[in-house]
């Protein structure tokens, strides 16, 4: 699989977002290396949501830059988008067409050679297999966002941007599709930035940890050294002790 040579996955510098006169994230810098897992924690509003719609090209920054494989996403967007993919719960896939129908149009969006090929291991991955044909709109909660998944992996992308991929999917299924997600990491040398408030889920996936706070980068490290920097044992009580502002290790 051709990864740049040398060129982080994702690179933001500067990268912010207000509205109207109120700042909510940024300026934001960090970079992804090719296969690394980065989680972005943060309390509800810290602009988890924002950052990751920046970066899918969905929101619009106010000031920064977002490079991904040594492009300019705002100016070459064309020549890396085929390379990355995202879901979101707040992108909702046409409701009248079928499942299989709505995978063919991503497909054909994003040139997959064998597109039915890939429908169909994409199926026998994500369980989809009983409402292949079935209208998206009609699905539980649940099996729109393994559909939402299958849809996010179907370019087998080398840059995945994934917004609580997990909410809605009961703890077995949440399990085996980590496991999905963490076999695609390791197939494409992917890297894969995850907004989540699930903490079992980033410290299971992640090797690198970025705590929101009120739109600003207020601590970053792997799960292993914030356990270790606030003397925790869980990154929930991390993620507490950010939220209330009690500080790491000095
Ligand atoms: N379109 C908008 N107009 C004005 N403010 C907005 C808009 N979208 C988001 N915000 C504000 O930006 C801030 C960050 O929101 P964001 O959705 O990014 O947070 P989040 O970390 O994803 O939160 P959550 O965990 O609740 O999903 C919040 O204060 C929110 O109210």
């Amino acid at each position: 699989m051709s990864s740049s040579t040398g060129e982080p996955a994702l690179s933001v510098r500067g990268l912010s977002k207000a509205y109207g006169n109120r700042n909510v994230v940024g300026p934001l810098d960090f970079s992804l290396p090719p296969g690394s897992v980065t989680a972005l924690l943060g309390g509800n509003g810290a602009g988890k949501t924002t950052t990751i719609g920046m970066v899918m090209g969905l929101i619009e920054p106010t000031t920064g830059s977002i490079r991904v494989f040594g492009h300019d996403l705002l100016r070459d967007r064309y020549a890396v988008l085929g390379r990355m993919n995202f879901e979101s719960p707040y992108v909702d896939l046409p409701h009248r067409l079928t499942v299989r129908q709505n995978l063919r149009v991503f497909g054909m969006l994003y040139d997959v050679p064998d597109i039915e090929g890939k429908i169909e291991s994409l199926a026998e991955g994500l369980a989809l297999r009983d409402f292949l044909d079935r209208q998206t709109g009609r699905l539980s909660a649940g099996q729109k966002t393994r559909v939402a998944i299958a849809k996010a992996l179907i370019n087998d992308p080398q840059l995945l941007l994934l917004d609580e991929p997990t909410a809605s999917l009961d703890p077995d299924t949440a399990d085996w599709v980590r496991g999905h997600l963490e076999a695609h990491r390791a197939r494409h040398n992917c890297a894969i930035l995850l907004a989540s408030h699930n903490m079992g889920e980033v410290e299971r996936l992640c090797d690198r940890v970025l705590m929101l706070k009120e739109g600003v980068i207020a601590d970053d490290g792997s799960p292993a050294e914030l356990l270790a920097r606030y003397g925790r044992d869980n990154l929930e009580d991390v993620f507490l002790d950010v939220a209330r502002g009690r500080a790491g290790a000095a």
